[in-house]
């Protein structure tokens, strides 16, 4: 499908976009519960194919068809990129059907509402990170970190701003590929950036310093930002800058990033809330010492990105090219990523309050019904032939219900687990560099100047490919990567190339401007 110009609608899209029925969908579950609708999986009746369904929330609207979705439609019209996702068509149901009094039938499928059909994506990163066991090898991490990027880059061309990047938001399939999702709080921007935007925008954790000190003219910087804290949060494990209301974020921000002055960010003290906000005393900024166990390229591009001053902080495009990317353990080909079950927030968040509930009715039975004082004799029930004391193997146990035998996190939260790698180096780094072998300059990415990211050569992924668990198996063979593999002639390699003028992303993303 073409693309529009930049700022213009797509009118290339079908004619028949909200003809159809929501009928024509078969609903299978809920899978996402966001502040604007509910999102379902459904199969298209006639065609099998499976889709996502996100209902437009209607019951709120005193005011009409809500702003945020017809946002998310029109700049999804727009958007046609692997890294997106992608807005097949609007379906409506034309009502609550009515008994012969005329009165609404009870747990109808559909009320009377509108959807948006979107292609249906496996997993939101949220969810996936928050499998137990889960660990993101670093070559996964490098291969979701450069799609986002990616598509990011691409909104930011075609003049839209997300601002609300976050883990939920970033869909994943089971082909590996990461796209974009939830437009409800994007917008078209000017390069100007003379808009009056709203910094009401940007999920706490992920809001850049600019909207917290009241910044109401800004651009894709604070996309970026957010990226930086996806980022981190992808190597630490966890969430990095976790405040509770919008003090406690920029103080938290500070303390990690230092505290801004005219000279590191000229114009902060003319900031709206400034004056407000001011921090009592002068902080350090700890980015390194933080997170010293990041690789050394990790933590160049995440200082990068965290950078407090919006207009020095890095842009999705040059972040493409930092030698993060470039460098072992390369950023593996998303096809070589482990297929997971389904994991959407949704579904994560609800089976852990069911466990939690389970727990919680475990403990008020043992309550209820204490067992027999430790030093009082066991009880034998009868046809139980032995206590099996602690430390003794159970013979004959009963399998442990539903999972693997290997170790299971707990829940995600601040002090939890790490879900993944801890140094940036761990697991399958391989320290020889090869001659930029791997690659997949045919594939869904367009072609960059240096050429595109390199993939460890035939050996990546595969059979012992990237699962979580320590990272192993993957970034093998010192041989492939000087062999080149498939794409390794197509591309010049970096070198010389490198430093001359027109950058990689220059080729890569001109013709979209
Ligand atoms: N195309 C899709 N395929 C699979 N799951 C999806 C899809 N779109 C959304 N979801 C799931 O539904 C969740 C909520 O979707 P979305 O963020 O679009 O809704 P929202 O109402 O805007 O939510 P929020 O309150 O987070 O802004 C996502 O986090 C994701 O888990």
């Amino acid at each position: 499908m073409a693309v529009a110009a930049p700022g213009q609608l797509n009118l290339d899209e079908s004619p028949s976009w909200g003809s159809r029925s929501v009928d024509c969908f078969e609903k299978l579950e809920q899978i996402g519960e966001g502040t604007y609708g509910q999102v379902y999986m459904a199969k298209e009746t006639e065609t099998n194919e499976i889709v996502a369904l996100k209902k437009i929330r209607m019951d709120n609207e005193r005011e009409g068809f809500p702003i945020t979705a017809i946002r998310e439609i029109k700049i999804l019209k727009k958007l046609h990129h692997q890294n997106v996702i992608q807005l097949k068509e609007i379906v409506t149901s034309p009502g609550p059907e009515r008994d012969e009094q005329g009165k609404p039938i009870e747990g109808n499928k559909y009320k009377g509402s509108i959807y948006m059909v979107f292609e249906y994506m496996d997993h939101d990163l949220t969810g996936l990170a928050d499998r137990p066991g889960m660990r993101f090898t670093v070559p996964q991490i490098k291969c979701y970190m450069r799609q986002l990027l990616t598509g990011l880059h691409y909104c930011h061309v075609n003049q839209v701003l997300h601002r609300d990047i976050k883990g939920s938001n970033l869909l994943i399939d089971n082909e590996g590929n990461l796209k974009l999702a939830d437009f409800g709080l994007a917008r078209s921007f000017s390069s100007d950036h003379n808009g009056n935007l709203t910094n009401r925008v940007i999920t706490l954790w992920y809001r850049p310093p600019e909207l917290l000190l009241g910044s109401t003219r800004y651009g894709p910087a604070v996309d970026m930002w957010s990226v930086g804290c996806i980022f981190a949060e992808l190597l630490n494990g966890k969430p990095i800058l976790t405040g509770k209301n919008e003090p406690e974020q920029l103080s938290k921000i500070f303390e990690l990033c230092g505290t801004p002055d005219e000279l590191i960010w000229p114009g902060v003290t003319k900031m709206p809330w400034y004056n407000n906000f001011k921090p009592q005393r002068p902080m350090k900024r700890r980015v390194k010492e933080s997170f010293k166990h990041f690789d050394q390229h990790a933590l160049d591009l995440l200082e990068k990105m965290l950078t407090l001053d919006p207009s020095q902080r890095i842009s999705a495009k040059d972040a493409l090219d930092a030698e993060y990317f470039w460098t072992d353990p390369l950023p593996c080909d998303p096809k070589s990523l482990p297929k997971y079950e389904a994991s959407h927030e949704f579904q994560t968040k609800k089976k852990r309050q069911q466990q939690r509930q389970a727990e919680e009715a475990a403990k008020r039975q043992k309550l209820q019904h204490p067992p027999p004082h430790s030093r009082l004799p066991p009880i034998q029930n009868p046809g139980q032939p032995h206590q099996i004391r602690p430390g003794q193997p159970m013979h004959n146990a009963p399998p442990v219900a539903a999972g693997p035998s290997h170790h299971y996190a707990k829940p995600r939260g601040p002090g939890g687990p790490n879900r993944y790698p801890q140094g940036g180096n761990q697991g399958g780094y391989n320290p020889n560099r090869g001659g930029q072998g791997g690659g997949y300059g045919s594939g869904p990415y367009p072609q960059q100047g240096r050429g595109p990211p390199p993939y460890p050569g035939g050996g990546m992924g595969g059979a012992g490919g990237p699962r979580g668990g320590g990272g192993s198996g993957y970034g093998v063979g010192g041989p492939n990567y000087q062999q080149g593999g498939p794409y390794g002639a197509s591309g010049p390699g970096r070198g010389p190339n490198y430093n001359q003028g027109g950058s990689r992303n220059q080729q890569q993303y001109g013709n979209w401007q």
